[in-house]
């Protein structure tokens, strides 16, 4: 058994969108059953309901997580209101504690996917399990750090997997808290089909108002189902409060999400068409693009033979002005654009170097 043919038949209990929603942190017993009678009188179809029971922060002396008493809390919304629960684990003992208490779906936060020490405990302590375990993506855009976590969960014969895309940290300051590089977690689907993936706008965005776009961006590629913090009175939560919402927003984003179905048997000889014209633009591309790298290894020549420096800023400046006219002229968007020249800078460069 390998992570390409693992079967997943956990997932066919489950209605498409699978929606795990609930808030950041259990706060109190009665934050979490206003927060879990809220969303099943808000008529949202959310199956599975959340809260953070142990809390990793950035910081020391904030607010870390009430610990095990919390569980009996999700005990008690099981109970009255018959959602299954999840809970996210960090380390040995908040496995142990959780499967006591009968969590049906655990998850890998991304700050301990990042280390494969916390992860092979984690692991070790879930030996077998059949309960549900998600991965969400490292901290870093790292495919390999993502996939190794979910291969040593394999090897410890847990087999009901999924994983979950919340975002990479960075560095620049951009519109999200963490930015959503959706090509890694669309390489992850390529490669993995039958392991369900799951958004999560609340961290990708930090904030409330771009949950429903980024949610709708992430169904519209075909993911399973999404996890988004909600609370009964977000502003007063004890973490996260800016990304948080309540049950009533919840269902009003859930009722206005387009779902897309992923058969395009129907309308196969349009795609066809279309798609025959991609692949005949995509050869000419690369032969353009090896027509230029030949072009600059020419340059790259007269460089190396006249000692004159490989980067030449001034020049660069005026090929990505020129490039950023040219998206404006073309109704492109001027980020798509910088990366591709900044792509085909950066191997233009290798290309001289390797002279
Ligand atoms: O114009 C040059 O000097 C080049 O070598 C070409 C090129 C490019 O690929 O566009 C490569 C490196 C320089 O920094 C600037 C431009």
């Amino acid at each position: 058994m390998d992570l390409k043919n693992i079967e997943n038949k956990w997932v066919h209990q489950f209605a498409k969108p699978i929606i795990i929603a609930g808030p950041c942190s259990a706060e109190s017993e009665s934050q979490m059953l206003e927060t879990a009678r809220r969303i099943k009188e808000s008529g949202a179809d959310v199956p599975i309901f959340r809260a953070g029971i142990w809390k990793p922060r950035t910081k020391p002396n904030g607010f870390e997580g009430v610990g095990v008493i919390g569980l009996n809390w999700l005990k008690k919304v099981k109970e009255e209101y018959g959602f299954r629960t999840a809970t996210e684990v960090a380390n040995a003992h908040h496995v142990e504690a959780a499967l006591a208490a009968d969590v049906d779906i655990l998850w890998i936060g991304a700050r301990s996917t990042v280390n494969p020490f916390t992860v092979q405990e984690i692991a070790e302590a879930l030996n077998g399990t059949q309960k549900p375990v998600f991965v969400k993506n490292p901290v870093n855009p790292d495919l390999a750090l993502w996939i190794g976590a979910l291969e040593r969960l394999l090897s410890q014969n847990v087999q009901n997997l999924g994983v979950i895309h919340r975002g990479f940290s960075t560095y620049r300051k951009t519109k999200y808290r963490n930015i959503p590089n959706w090509q890694i977690a669309l390489d992850f689907r390529q490669e993995f089909p039958n392991i369900p993936m799951l958004v999560d706008p609340s961290h990708i965005c930090g904030n409330r108002t771009g949950l429903a776009g980024v949610a709708q961006e992430a169904f519209n590629v075909g993911y399973e189902g999404m996890i988004i913090e909600t609370h009964c009175n977000p502003d007063e939560a004890w973490s996260d409060a800016s990304q948080q919402i309540t049950p009533e927003v919840l269902a009003d984003i859930i009722s206005n999400l387009q779902i897309r179905n992923s058969d395009i048997s129907a309308f196969d000889d349009e795609m066809d068409r279309h798609r025959t014209l991609i692949s005949d633009l995509d050869f000419q591309l690369i032969e353009l693009l090896s027509h230029r790298m030949k072009i600059s290894e020419k340059i790259g020549t007269l460089k190396k033979d006249n000692n004159i420096a490989i980067f030449q800023p001034e020049r660069w400046k005026i090929i990505s002005e020129y490039a950023q006219q040219k998206a404006d002229e073309t109704g492109m968007s001027s980020e798509f654009i910088e990366k591709v020249f900044k792509a085909i800078h950066e191997e233009s460069i290798e290309v001289q170097n390797s002279l």
